[in-house]
């Protein structure tokens, strides 16, 4: 497997790396939210804008990241739009969204986006072309927050994100039960073992699926989420437990 160094941080090595989203609605709660994070150990920021109430307007979103850049840009930024159907909380049409993500990533503020593998084929392929030619990562992904999809059908999902070039392919599901956690861990392995050429990420959400954030070096995911002020998804843990049980874990497997 490719290993990635992206502002100094290695991925695709050692303990999974940790996200820290942050979800203000307005650009003093986002300035808060990152004042905060600056006295905090982690790894990538990602800005989920669909919270920031400005949204709508490319000139209020960019010049909020240049000061998200401006704060905490010697750490690699991820920018993503969750979209309404996959648990974001702004609805958006395709135009928008495609629109959206193109003019953050050649804004020169961004390291990583994020694109939901469903938008469709050729839109996933044009982002990774655009994404590439301004030397920005793709995370494609995929949320169900109501079930936990087959095996098979989650590592098909993952391998279509990584044959359609995206550099990290990305899946989040939800358990009904315990086997489904076991689930999605058998299918992180077997992506891992078989078919992955680039660092990945998955997660099981909610309390039940935690235990899914802090294995992945075991299993195979190379990042988690976790939460700061603000959590993103159900089962984030607070990041400064997370790094100390990353590190137990990872200290065990070395
Ligand atoms: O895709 C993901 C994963 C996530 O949904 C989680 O479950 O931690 C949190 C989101 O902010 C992020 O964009």
């Amino acid at each position: 497997m490719t290993k990635m160094i992206v502002k100094g941080l290695e991925i695709g090595v050692g303990a999974p790396k940790i996200i820290v989203p942050v979800v203000g609605k307005t650009e003093q709660a986002l300035l808060e939210e990152i004042e905060f994070l600056t006295g905090i150990d982690f790894d990538i920021l990602e800005w989920r804008v669909d919270h920031f109430d400005e949204v709508a307007d490319i000139d209020s979103v960019k010049q909020m990241a240049g000061k998200i850049h401006a704060i905490i840009g010697h750490k690699p930024i991820l920018f993503t739009f969750r979209t309404a159907n996959e648990g974001g909380v702004y609805p958006a049409s395709i135009e928008f969204y495609i629109n959206l993500n193109k003019q953050m990533i050649m804004s020169g503020l961004i390291d990583f986006v994020d694109i939901e593998v469903f938008t469709g084929d050729e839109y996933v392929k044009e982002i990774v072309a655009l994404a590439h030619q301004h030397q920005v990562l793709v995370i494609a992904s995929n949320h169900d927050f109501d079930k936990t999809p087959a095996k098979d059908e989650i590592v098909l999902r993952l391998r279509k994100m990584q044959d359609l070039g995206a550099d990290i392919p990305k899946i989040a599901v939800m358990p009904r039960s315990r086997e489904d956690v076991i689930t999605l861990l058998a299918a992180t392995a077997e992506m891992k073992d078989k078919y992955a050429k680039k660092p990945l990420i998955t997660m099981s959400m909610a309390g039940k699926g935690a235990i899914s954030r802090v294995a992945g070096e075991t299993f195979g995911s190379d990042f988690t989420f976790g939460a700061a002020k603000n959590a993103s998804a159900p089962g984030q843990l607070d990041v400064k437990e997370l790094r100390y049980i990353l590190n137990v874990l990872h200290r065990s497997l070395a």
